[in-house]
């Protein structure tokens, strides 16, 4: 996303969870400034989601904390809003009602949650889609409707975890360059999970890897911005390094 400020509205500090008297993750110890871009990258069940669920407050960890803007917020749920690979949108509902879910948790009026959505569809490319149903959506599009009702649970920091899991390669690469757009436009702080190597190089400002049994943060990567601007230079020579270095951690 590349403009960011290092004010730091993340931290996790020491985070220990097990499952069974067993570690799964361990000493985790990460933040996010604000408008940042940072990706966990790892293998496929070292563990990620865990970290995600301690961090949204719905898993307390048997060690560490987790602050907010400086608020200890360790097993409080409600802070940050936090999107699964699974779009689990209400079928019976269309876009605009999917939006307004959040919203009519916190306990808004309908008509002005409805007017909130309406007004963020231009932004997510979904101005003409508010009255459709999620049987009438794609794959990528119903992952846009996800993510639009994610920001309106929490604007500052959200956590998406897979996002793109389930489409395909061609329908996530187009997903890829509108979450940049997106992002661009609504300026949030973004924690991203993936074990995809070139999408997590190419959305990110930092790469935390994460590895082992139990899993600990093995490497941190500051990611040369300047030198992507599409996917295709994430395959360049210059890169190549960087994916190795990578790949050779995992
Ligand atoms: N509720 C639970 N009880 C016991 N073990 C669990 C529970 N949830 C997850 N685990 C175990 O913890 C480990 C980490 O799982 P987690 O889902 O956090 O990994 P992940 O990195 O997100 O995986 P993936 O990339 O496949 O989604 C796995 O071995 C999993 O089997």
């Amino acid at each position: 996303m590349n403009i960011y400020h290092n004010k730091k509205v993340l931290k996790v500090e020491k985070v220990t969870k097990e499952y069974n008297h067993k570690n799964i993750i361990e000493d985790i110890d990460i933040y996010l400034n604000q408008g940042e871009f940072v990706t966990i990258l790892g293998p496929s069940g070292c563990g990620k989601s865990t970290l995600f669920n301690v961090i949204a407050g719905l898993l307390k960890p048997e060690q560490g904390k987790v602050w907010v803007n400086e608020n200890d917020v360790t097993g409080k749920t409600g802070i940050v809003s936090y999107m699964y690979q699974k779009d689990l949108l209400l079928p019976w509902r269309n876009v605009i009602d999917n939006g307004i879910l959040p919203l009519e948790i916190k306990g808004m009026k309908k008509d002005q949650a409805r007017q909130m959505v309406m007004d963020m569809l231009p932004i997510f490319e979904l101005a003409e889609d508010g009255e459709k149903y999620p049987d009438q959506l794609s794959g990528g599009m119903k992952q846009r409707v996800s993510l639009l009702r994610t920001y309106m649970f929490s604007k500052e920091i959200m956590l998406l975890d897979e996002p793109f899991g389930g489409l395909d390669a061609i329908t996530r690469l187009k997903m890829q360059t509108y979450l940049l757009d997106i992002l661009k436009k609504i300026k949030g702080s973004v924690l991203f999970i993936t074990h995809d190597i070139d999408e997590a190089i190419f959305l990110s400002d930092r790469i935390y890897v994460i590895t082992g049994a139990p899993a600990h943060i093995v490497e941190e990567l500051q990611i040369p911005r300047k030198q992507i601007s599409s996917q295709e230079d994430i395959l360049s020579g210059e890169l190549s390094p960087l994916r190795n270095q990578i790949l050779k951690l995992l």
